[in-house]
């Protein structure tokens, strides 16, 4: 099994040592001698399989594990324990020969030299990575056209605004046309048009080369654009793998109906009213604000709305979609996948 994935995680576990300091003065001298430290799992159990040619979307909210889990993945970190494979080797001890097979994008650092002209910043990663001339030729012609940076070659990378910048940073990761690409936030800061470029060129490069890529992101239309799949962490752990459809699904995706009403109102009054059918009603901000979750049904969506408007005073009603962003949002509040 192993043998087929192009990343292969299993039951990978980081623990950091969290130090905490005395206080007072003596504490800080009794701190030169032994400190107070307890230990933290920033990545507490994962596994997963990611195929040659998939692309996954890996999200969490902040401090959920995916820069930890990433960087085992790249062999920047050792794993306290646990196993990974990635594109056939230990990340962490074939470094040097496993770095050549992997492109990575970090939207926050940059691997161009930022006083040189980009091309320049092309020509030394093309030495580095044993790039030979026709391969450049052929595959970067193309990957310099799609991303439209020719007339950015001959610049400083000091010189080029947020989105040119990223779009050189795409094309350097390429360079040696890698089998798998890590991606961090690649679209972060970056207007709708140079947003919809990168995704554009990112399908046609996973089409044209089977491109394996891993995509961090808190943009979930990235994800919706281009991943079928996600891996969802939460406290180190996997909380979802499986389709974005399905998540959808599962979550119900469907319609929120929210009641302002014109006094307070109690759950089960409300539980009581919907008696026969499913609806899952959440509190809102006031103790008059009420959400009810559900299916996309507008028979079911006028029943209910006949129902509570019989019973209770309202003041207001909107019936809203939701979106997959909702859902996320809901299940990160949660720290659960509904069955
Ligand atoms: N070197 C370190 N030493 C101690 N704790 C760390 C270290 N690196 C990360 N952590 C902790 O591990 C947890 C996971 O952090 P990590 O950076 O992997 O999260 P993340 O999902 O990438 O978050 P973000 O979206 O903010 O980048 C956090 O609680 C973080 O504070």
């Amino acid at each position: 099994m192993k043998e087929n994935q192009m990343i292969y995680v299993n039951n990978l576990r980081k623990d950091f040592k969290s130090y905490s300091s005395r206080s007072g003065l003596k504490g800080a001298f009794r701190d030169l001698f032994t400190r107070n430290y307890k230990i933290l799992s920033a990545v507490d159990g994962i596994s997963f399989n990611v195929k040659p040619g998939e692309m996954v979307g890996y999200i969490g909210e902040n401090g959920a594990g995916k820069s930890t889990s990433i960087k085992m993945l790249t062999g920047i970190l050792t794993p306290t324990s646990g196993e990974v494979i990635v594109n056939g080797m230990n990340p962490h001890k074939e470094r040097e020969e496993f770095v050549r097979t992997i492109g990575v994008v970090f939207g926050q650092r940059s691997q161009l030299w930022w006083d040189i002209a980009v091309q320049e910043s092309f020509r030394l990663l093309k030495k580095v990575y044993r790039v030979s001339d026709e391969d450049y030729a052929s595959h970067m012609e193309h990957v310099i056209d799609t991303l439209d940076i020719a007339p950015l070659l001959d610049k400083p990378v000091r010189k080029l605004s947020l989105g040119q910048r990223m779009r050189c940073e795409l094309a350097a990761a390429l360079i040696h046309n890698p089998p798998l690409l890590f991606l961090d936030e690649p679209t972060i800061g970056l207007d709708v048009l140079v947003k919809n470029k990168i995704r554009t060129f990112l399908k046609e490069i996973n089409e044209r080369y089977n491109t394996t890529i891993l995509l961090t992101t808190h943009d979930l239309q990235d994800i919706e654009a281009l991943c079928e799949r996600v891996v969802m962490l939460d406290q180190g752990k996997v909380i979802y793998d499986g389709s974005i459809n399905d998540l959808r699904a599962r979550w119900m995706e469907g319609k929120e109906i929210h009641f302002q009403f014109k006094r307070e109102v109690e759950k089960d009054e409300l539980t009581k009213l919907s008696n026969g059918i499913t609806v899952d009603w959440q509190p809102g901000k006031r103790k008059d604000l009420w959400i009810g979750h559900v299916e996309d049904n507008d028979e079911v969506i006028s029943d209910i709305i006949a129902r509570v408007v019989n019973e209770l005073k309202i003041i207001d009603v909107n019936i809203k979609s939701i979106t997959t962003e909702e859902i996320v949002r809901n299940i990160y509040e949660e720290g659960a996948v509904r069955e």
